[in-house]
């Protein structure tokens, strides 16, 4: 079914159509707020019963829809066309944003986000608020941007995508009964004292050359979630991907180069000469290649995935429209 009235397909929806769409026209905005039962740590009945009250006062048109634990959303994709839906609201963490923006970025809807989740990497990224209501009201007042996001081979990915001692931590949170920043930083700290450099062929358009890192990140936020910056050049809509890699080094030092990483005065000036020099490469590039010679684990989105062999790794730019903080 075509698009009418309401709201445009993406492609014709530029920044201004959906600032103005969003101050405007908040009665004729529909939107479904999808919840993910069981992100992060925090109960949802109270918020759920906050977001109905205040849904209700304001007669928004509004339905709320559990997520899908598989992450197959087709069973939206009918009722978004058919019904006109304007604005698909995420209530859960990175892992969620991943499959439902992943599922329905094709189609001509705004994505808000009310962080629910261990970690909230896009979100905070973003500059969406910690607190539900605030995240909740950014949404109805706020401004929808292009963002970007990026495939890794066949993959979607929003926020990071991770080889190495993150992903090995991403596994093994995955493995655990309870969620959380707690019982993240546990694993991080189990992980750290058993960490190894893995090997690498990273190939970039002019050259490609190997390193032994603990981690590549691959960064489109600028953080792994928390608040905990990784990247501090990343940009949601630069059309680039942040790489961040640290290379072998004793371990002791690690925990300082990171904190270096952190405060952003490591930026990368000469790849090549700093290879060889400095502990953590940090640079920036559309698209790369990345030789998993060691089949070091992978995450994405802060989700476990089966390791490969070789990422191709692209950047979608302005991929989809979030609602997010102009601050
Ligand atoms: N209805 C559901 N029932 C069970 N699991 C679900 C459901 N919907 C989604 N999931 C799964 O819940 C998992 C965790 O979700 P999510 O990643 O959003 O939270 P988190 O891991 O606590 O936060 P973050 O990713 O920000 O660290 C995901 O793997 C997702 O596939």
């Amino acid at each position: 079914m075509e698009y009418s009235a309401a709201v445009p397909p993406v492609e014709t929806l530029n920044v201004k159509t959906i600032k103005s769409g969003l101050r405007d026209n908040i009665v004729t905005r529909r939107f479904i707020y999808l919840v993910n039962p069981i992100s992060g740590t925090s109960k949802k009945e109270a918020f759920i019963k906050l977001l109905k009250n205040i849904s209700n006062q304001r007669n928004l048109n509004y339905e709320i829809v559990p997520t899908s634990s598989t992450g197959n959303y087709d069973f939206l994709i009918d009722k978004i066309r058919d019904e006109q839906i304007t604005d698909i609201v995420i209530i859960g963490g990175d892992g969620t944003v991943n499959q439902v923006i992943n599922a329905l970025r094709h189609l001509p809807v705004r994505f808000g986000i009310i962080p629910f989740g261990s970690g909230n990497g896009l979100a905070f990224s973003a500059g969406i608020p910690k607190k539900p209501k605030e995240a909740f009201e950014l949404i109805l007042t706020g401004s929808a941007m292009p963002v970007d996001a990026f495939m890794v081979n066949d993959q979607f990915s929003c926020m990071l995508t991770g080889l190495g001692f993150d992903a090995q931590v991403a596994h093994d949170f995955a493995t655990k009964d309870s969620r959380g920043l707690l019982t993240y930083t546990q694993q991080s700290l189990l992980n750290f004292f058993k960490a190894h450099p893995y090997q690498f062929e990273v190939v970039l358009d002019s050259f490609s050359f190997f390193t032994d890192a603990f981690f590549i990140s691959v960064a489109n936020s600028n953080q792994f979630g928390n608040n905990f910056t990784i990247a501090p050049a990343a940009s949601l809509q630069d059309g680039l991907l942040d790489i961040v890699i640290a290379q072998k080094m004793n371990k002791a030092k690690l925990p300082f180069a990171i904190l270096r990483q952190i405060r952003g005065n490591n930026k990368l000036q000469q790849l090549v000469e700093d290879m060889a020099n400095k502990n953590v490469l940090y640079f920036q590039t559309p698209s790369l290649t990345i030789k998993n010679l060691k089949h070091a684990p992978l995450h994405i989105d802060g989700e476990p995935r089966e390791t490969i062999e070789e990422l191709k790794i692209e950047i979608i730019p302005h991929c989809f429209h979030l609602i997010r903080s102009m601050a």
